[in-house]
């Protein structure tokens, strides 16, 4: 065992053998003056009881001058494996992995298990047997090789491993975001993209869809003020999403539906379709006429209002992310008859790396709480006056006069939009986006999404 190890010159993968600590300590220093790397044999313990440890003094005999070792990998690429009982645990690229088994089969990238051409599972993961455990284990430089009991061979590149692990997704977040108050806005200076760019090029509107996706908002300028030119912006990006409120919509202040944004009234910072289960991803506000004062559009990051309730007050935050509410519309106005209730959380994060994906603020479609007994409720009512607090504090508001000509897309999971009274006559045209779609875009132009 120990010639075979010591012929090993491969420094990225190692394999210490527990039961002869002696011989350890003799090839660590082997190690440490040659610049020898080691390696146990490929096949998993015998006893699943008795777990070797990570043996860090070990670890520390890599050599440290990279003269001694100059062949291989930097040390963050080395790797090293251990099988326990019920998980193998891998460590490479200063990431400490653990996977299951049953993971390590279900994700085999094989022909016979993965077909590379769809990018689909061919495998049925419910044939696989849930205490499966692989017979053998080897890794070199790049790949780990799995050899299961009935001989099949999965092998996963090393990278692709800490990219898909949990541990590798933890440390990442899923999207990439700078958030803001009025004056890190404006300190950033984010371009308004031309409209000929944004529709003819696809640098045009890659740099569009980088700073929506960083900011949560961004504008489009010299677009003709007409709901159709405003539509082919739409379409663009993303398949429009059409709800009750119709495809396109205009909008001014005729009472034509059960909702205040029809009228002349301030609105506060609010996320629209609250009260959908899929709130509306993105929306587009297009001003084609305004003859009149006031009518200036606020805008406030709703993430950045939300993690200063998070170093403030975690436990708050927490409960706005858990407590599930309702919103509703509920509207009898001429022919327009309509009843929705969305459900969930004031705040909506992924579980693994508590990143905020969606906010949902709207205090006028608010629905009855019913959902929590009173001390809860009473709790919530203090986390939904913390979040208000940071949500209207001054240096938090963007205030915006909308124009004919230039379009607003604003990310309706992130950022919360609200309007001054106005006086006159005043027209926005726009519409919704589904999220998927943008986002696809996004993708398909190299961005993170
Ligand atoms: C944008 N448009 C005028 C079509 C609809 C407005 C919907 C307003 C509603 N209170 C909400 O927040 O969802
Ligand atoms: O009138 C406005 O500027 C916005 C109104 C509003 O909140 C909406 O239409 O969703
Ligand atoms: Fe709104």
């Amino acid at each position: 065992k120990v010639s075979a190890a010591a012929q090993n010159e491969d420094c990225k993968s190692r394999r210490i053998i527990p039961s002869f600590p002696e011989v350890l300590t003799v090839l660590a220093m082997w190690c440490r003056r040659l610049g020898w790397l080691f390696r146990a044999p490929s096949q998993p313990r015998g006893s699943t009881r008795h777990v070797s440890p990570w043996l860090p003094h070990a670890r520390r005999t890599i050599p440290a001058a990279p003269a001694q070792c100059h062949h291989t990998a930097p040390e963050s690429l080395k790797c090293a494996w251990q099988l326990h009982g019920d998980h193998l645990e891998l460590r490479y690229a200063n990431t400490l992995m653990r996977f299951d088994f049953v993971w390590l089969r279900d994700h085999c990238r094989s022909a016979s298990c993965y077909n590379a051409k769809t990018n689909q599972r061919s495998l049925d993961t419910a044939s696989v047997d849930l205490a499966i455990k692989p017979k053998a284990v080897r890794v070199d430089e790049t790949t780990l090789f799995l050899t299961w009991p009935d001989g099949h061979v999965t092998r996963y590149g090393l990278e692709w491993l800490v990219k898909n692990s949990y541990e590798g997704q933890k440390q990442q977040v899923m999207h990439p975001r700078i958030l803001w108050n009025a004056d890190i806005y404006r300190q950033a200076q984010v371009p308004s993209v031309d409209c000929r760019s944004f529709l003819e090029t696809d640098e045009g509107l890659k740099e569009f869809l980088r700073n929506f996706l960083l900011y949560g908002i961004a504008f489009v300028e010299n677009v003709a003020p007409t709901k159709e030119d405003t539509e082919i912006l739409a379409e663009r990006i993303s398949l429009i999403r059409e709800t009750i409120y119709g495809r396109m919509w205009y909008f001014t202040s005729d009472f034509s539906r059960g909702d205040t944004a029809y009228t002349k009234l301030a609105l506060d910072r609010h996320t629209d379709t609250t009260y959908f289960q899929e709130p509306c991803g993105i929306q587009v506000f297009h001003c084609l006429k305004h003859e009149g004062t006031g009518g200036r559009t606020l805008l406030v990051d709703g993430f950045y209002a939300a993690e200063q309730v998070l170093r403030q007050a975690p436990d708050q935050f927490e409960l706005l992310s858990k407590v599930p509410l309702k919103h509703e519309y509920v509207e009898n106005v001429g022919d327009c008859h309509n009843h929705m209730i969305g459900v969930g959380p004031v705040l909506n994060v992924y579980p693994w790396n508590n990143e905020l994906y969606l906010i949902r603020y709207n205090n006028y479609d608010r629905a009855v709480i019913n959902t929590v007994p009173y001390d809860v409720v009473h709790r919530w009512y203090a986390a939904h006056r913390t979040l208000t607090a940071e949500l209207r504090r001054p240096e938090n508001e963007l205030w915006v006069k909308l124009k004919p000509g230039k379009a607003l897309f604003i990310d309706n999971w992130r950022v919360l939009h609200g309007r001054e009274a106005f006086t006159g006559y005043r027209q926005l045209c726009g519409c919704y986006l589904t999220r998927d779609d943008v986002l696809n875009t996004a993708r398909l132009l190299g961005l993170q999404a």
